[in-house]
């Protein structure tokens, strides 16, 4: 069996999609795309070779009897109407994050598959498929550290164009560690603080750069999360967990060591598609097989899009506040209370 995508925004990331769905993975075919320019979507059917149909907009594209997925890589204030759409219209979806950019508009997209009664939606946070983090995990999980205490994180990224602005430290960025990390120690967050060092130089009037999270879980396990966006020597992903036996790290990305006139270097990366490819690869790969074989996705759920999108609210607010702002989340719904992927 093989299913039939439909690509809705063939930007950056949707191009990636549509490449590796067509020249990597099993299992998948993207047969229809659109994208409010017009022009990216033609480049995207011209660049690889697709045998797609170009829709005006996302909802003719839904009503396509030959799309079974709609995979959402437009901008993040247009994904909740199209994911909407896609699952009363009965299809699965693979979402890029955010879900919705806001909580209400992430319990309207649960509320329309809890209706359809049955798990539709995956959303794209793809540390979960890093063999880096799923080695932290289990090195959490196999109690290699006793009980973690504390986590201390780091994303960045090279730089940002003038139109990232304060809050997309949280909304763009920071969002990842968000996902990442209550997974990590399976824990819920509880409370969140801001602190804006001295600027870069290399930021612009409209972004505090960088800016630092601590995050407190249930458990007590308080979290740091440097975000700095304009770091200029390349984009990196550090994740420390101390425990009250080890410590654990996450490792670094894999690279020959060089060693010439009088230094030992190794290389750093400079884009997040490199650093997370195979992440990529591994999570839509999941995505295909889960739905093919189980019927239902097996990735974070529409679910970890609304906890993703509650902390982050509470993270804007902190950003604005400076005090600390309490994280409420609303009960699980039983539908959602399998855990879905842990370790694969
Ligand atoms: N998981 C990850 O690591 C990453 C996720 N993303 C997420 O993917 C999404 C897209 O990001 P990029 O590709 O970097 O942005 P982009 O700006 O390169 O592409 C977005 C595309 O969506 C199109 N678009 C906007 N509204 C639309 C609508 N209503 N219908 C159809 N097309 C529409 C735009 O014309 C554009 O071509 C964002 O939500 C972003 O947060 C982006 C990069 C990495
Ligand atoms: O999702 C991503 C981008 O949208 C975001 O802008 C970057 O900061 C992240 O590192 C990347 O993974």
């Amino acid at each position: 069996m093989t299913l039939r995508f439909g690509v809705v925004g063939t930007g950056a990331i949707g191009k990636e999609h549509i490449n590796r769905i067509t020249n990597k993975l099993s299992g998948g075919k993207v047969i229809a795309v659109t994208d409010v320019n017009q022009e990216s979507a033609k480049q995207a059917v011209e660049a690889y070779q697709l045998d797609a149909v170009i829709y005006p907009d996302d909802k003719a594209l839904i009503a396509d009897p030959n799309v079974d997925v709609v995979l959402v890589s437009s901008w993040g204030p247009a994904h909740e109407e199209t994911v909407v759409a896609a699952v009363e219209a009965g299809k699965y979806v693979f979402c890029e994050k955010p879900l919705a950019t806001t909580a209400a508009g992430c319990l309207r997209i649960v509320e329309a598959e809890m209706k359809q009664g049955k798990k539709l939606v995956q959303v794209g946070f793809m540390r979960r498929y890093d063999s880096g983090y799923i080695q932290l995990k289990q090195a959490i999980e196999g109690n290699e550290i006793g009980e973690p205490l504390m986590i201390r994180a780091a994303h960045r990224n090279p730089q940002v164009g003038e139109s990232y602005t304060t809050d997309m430290a949280v909304t763009d960025t920071l969002i990842h560690e968000i996902d990442v990390l209550h997974w990590l120690i399976d824990d819920d967050y509880k409370s969140v603080q801001v602190h804006f060092p001295r600027k870069t130089k290399y930021s612009h009037a409209n972004l505090q750069d960088p800016q630092l999270f601590t995050i407190t879980t249930n458990r007590g396990i308080v979290i740091s999360v440097e975000v700095f966006v304009n770091c200029q020597y390349g984009y990196d992903i550090q994740c420390e967990v101390i425990g009250d036996e080890g410590i654990v790290k996450l490792p670094e990305f894999q690279s020959v060591v060089l060693r010439k006139n009088q230094k030992l270097s190794s290389t750093i990366l400079n884009d997040w598609k490199y650093r997370f490819m195979d992440a990529y690869n591994v999570e839509i790969q999941d995505f295909i097989d889960s739905i093919t074989k189980d019927g239902k996705p097996n990735g974070p759920t529409s679910w970890d899009g609304y906890i993703a999108a509650v902390t982050s609210d509470a993270c804007v607010k902190a950003q604005q506040t400076g005090e600390e702002e309490l994280i409420h989340l609303q009960e699980r719904p039983a539908f959602y209370s399998e855990k879905g992927l842990q370790i694969i």
